[in-house]
């Protein structure tokens, strides 16, 4: 549905983004997962034919984009990051405004309007100005001004930034329901958390490139770590730490503070056998959990970053 070709993105001297490639397919809910500056937003936004590039293929729906395909305009809806309504137009006002430069029926737009404001869950707020709204309330209001028109494709720009747990999950239910009702999703964010628990397929992207593609058990199973075991208020001296590293399975540990942290390349009964050792060896101990890889730890092997950094 979208395909992105060698695309290259300069800002003076800076490269932001460098020979980019992907594909997303319809019906996706696409995650862009990448740390701040990696150039998820200039990558939307040449897509989008908003910013000019240097070099690369984008076509949408087998077509090129440019500044004056309206046809294919018609068909996207944008969330941008920043909210942008009009302080002086009502919620209901805003929304009919954004939803009219796509859909000039004013019988079916008063539909659509009404949907819209159902679906961000803005009944009680249609007749309120922004500026008397929440922080996690306008951005709802920028999801809804976004998706009246009911687009086939829908690009969301770390749409949950600042906003409130109870809004988190709201808009996150709300992706999901509008991927259900056929939108393909390209969603941008630097929580991983988001986009484990949304996206269909992932790009990680690092530095303008992409640096892993998959969907997220396909990222997971590209890297060497099976199981984190973390063991907390362990006195250990440098002989057992070696012992530790030298059981199967493991093959990074990390000890500081009295915090021990085990990565073993597989999963299985690697915390009964460390358990084992460290009752052997009369080793005290407080908390003991085991994690599976997160998309940071993905990030992490390739890079050798954190997504946090
Ligand atoms: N208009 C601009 N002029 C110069 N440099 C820019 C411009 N816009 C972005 N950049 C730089 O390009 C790189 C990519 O930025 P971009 O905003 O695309 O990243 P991002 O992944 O979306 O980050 P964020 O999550 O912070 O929005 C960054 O180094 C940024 O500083």
């Amino acid at each position: 549905m979208i395909k992105i070709e060698n695309l290259v993105k300069r800002y003076g001297n800076l490269v932001a983004l460098d020979h980019l490639d992907l594909e997303i397919a319809k019906g996706e809910i696409f995650g862009l997962l990448g740390p701040n500056g990696c150039g998820k937003t200039t990558a939307i936004g040449c897509i989008l034919a908003l910013l000019r590039y240097d070099k690369g293929e984008i076509t949408i729906c087998s077509e090129k984009m440019t500044p004056e395909s309206y046809d294919l305009k018609r068909k996207i809806g944008i969330v941008p990051q920043e909210v942008a309504v009009f302080d002086q137009l009502t919620v209901q006002e805003n929304i009919d405004y954004f939803c009219g430069l796509y859909l000039p029926d004013r019988k079916k737009r008063k539909e659509y309007v009404e949907d819209a404001i159902t679906f961000v869950g803005l009944n009680d707020y249609k007749k309120m100005y922004p500026k008397q709204l929440s922080g996690g309330l306008l951005r709802r209001l920028n999801i809804a001004c976004g998706i009246a028109h009911k687009p086939e494709i829908i690009f969301m720009d770390e749409p949950t930034v600042a906003v409130d747990p109870q809004s988190r999950n709201h808009i996150l239910e709300g992706i999901r329901k509008l991927n259900q009702t056929g939108a393909t999703i390209i969603y941008t964010s630097h929580y991983m958390e988001e986009v484990e628990q949304i996206c269909t397929q992932i790009a990680i992207l690092d530095h303008g490139q992409c640096i892993a593609k998959g969907t997220k058990e396909e990222l997971k199973q590209m890297i060497r770590t099976g199981e984190k075991i973390t063991v907390e208020e362990a006195a250990l001296s440098d002989q057992q730490l070696e012992h530790i590293r030298q059981m199967e399975q493991v093959y990074a540990v990390d000890y500081q503070e009295q915090v021990l942290l085990v990565r073993f390349d597989g999963t299985d009964h690697n915390i009964v056998k460390l358990l084992q050792y460290l009752q052997e060896q009369t080793i005290c101990f407080g908390r003991v959990y085991s994690e599976l890889p997160t998309l940071n730890d993905v990030f992490l092997e390739i890079t050798g970053k954190s997504l946090r950094d």
